[in-house]
């Protein structure tokens, strides 16, 4: 509403049909932040850990952050995702400023709007696969949600393993399970950090594979740390973040310092 009338006051009357139609037909970013910095004091004194630094991501999108360890690459996710807060700057999350959220605002955001993987997995050890997957489903339950559970673990492989615990699941597997977990509530963002860290060369190119397939049928955003370049190429955009800002990172000859992981599970 305060958009339309800032429009109508300054807009000419002539030029008001074409103002809307652009503003229909461009829709605000899933993520945008400005002006983001992000200082923390430690033994040391104040380390700047973040500084100016500027993203906008659409709906659809792809992509990769990658950075040499202790760039921040933890730490903007844990902002992007509204988990911590910044020292500096305003994160717009679907056109919400999280600024203007306390906790539960910014986890009622997140609900069923943003999706998490995780390097290591992070499934409840004590539930069940089935169960796993349906938590996210439980928080705003919507017709047959076991029934939605199931077909995601059906999706991503696993209709054989409903009521196996994490501990028995093999890691490509458990990541499979993330994944349903992830997706399974219709999320428009889905943030994965390192999803095929700990995997082997193979399962993780098969977790991959099934990441990129659901951003695609989906038409879910999704905004992927990783120190695996070969993924990252993967990505619609591949974002470098060195100095506390994000650089648009294209030439192969420049290679930023990033290790790759060994992994070690099998799926
Ligand atoms: N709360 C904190 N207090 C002090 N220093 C911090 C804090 N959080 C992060 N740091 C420092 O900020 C830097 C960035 O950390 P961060 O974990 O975000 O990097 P990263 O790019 O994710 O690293 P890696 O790739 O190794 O996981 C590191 O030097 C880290 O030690």
């Amino acid at each position: 509403m305060s958009h339309n009338a800032s429009i109508n006051d300054v807009t000419p009357a002539s030029d008001q049909t074409s103002s809307d139609a652009q503003a229909s037909a461009t829709p605000a970013p899933v993520l945008e932040v400005s002006g983001l910095a992000q200082r923390v004091t430690s033994g040391e004194g104040r380390l700047t850990i973040l500084e100016d630094l500027e993203l906008a991501v659409q709906a659809g999108e792809s992509v990769a952050i990658i950075g040499a360890s202790g760039s921040g690459k933890s730490t903007l996710l844990g902002l992007l995702a509204g988990l911590d807060s910044p020292s500096e700057g305003d994160i717009r999350l679907f056109g919400s400023s999280l600024a203007g959220l306390d906790e539960d605002g910014r986890a009622a955001l997140r609900a069923g709007q943003v999706g998490f993987v995780f390097q290591n997995f992070q499934l409840l050890p004590t539930l069940t696969a089935l169960e796993n997957v349906l938590m996210p489903l439980e928080l705003a339950p919507q017709g047959d949600i076991e029934a939605q559970a199931r077909d995601w673990l059906a999706r991503v492989g696993l209709a054989e393993r409903l009521d196996h615990l994490p501990r028995h699941l093999s890691g490509g597997e458990q990541q499979r399970v993330a994944i349903a977990r992830a997706f399974v509530a219709g999320p428009g963002l889905v943030f994965a950090d390192e999803p095929t860290g700990n995997l082997d060369t193979a399962t993780g190119e098969r977790i991959a594979e099934l990441l990129f397939t659901l951003n695609r049928e989906r038409g879910t955003t999704l905004i992927l740390v990783t120190h695996d370049l070969t993924l990252a190429r993967r990505c619609d955009r591949c974002l470098n973040l060195e100095a506390g800002k994000l650089v648009e990172w294209k030439d192969e000859a420049s290679a930023p310092a990033v290790a790759t992981p060994q992994g070690g599970d099998d799926v």
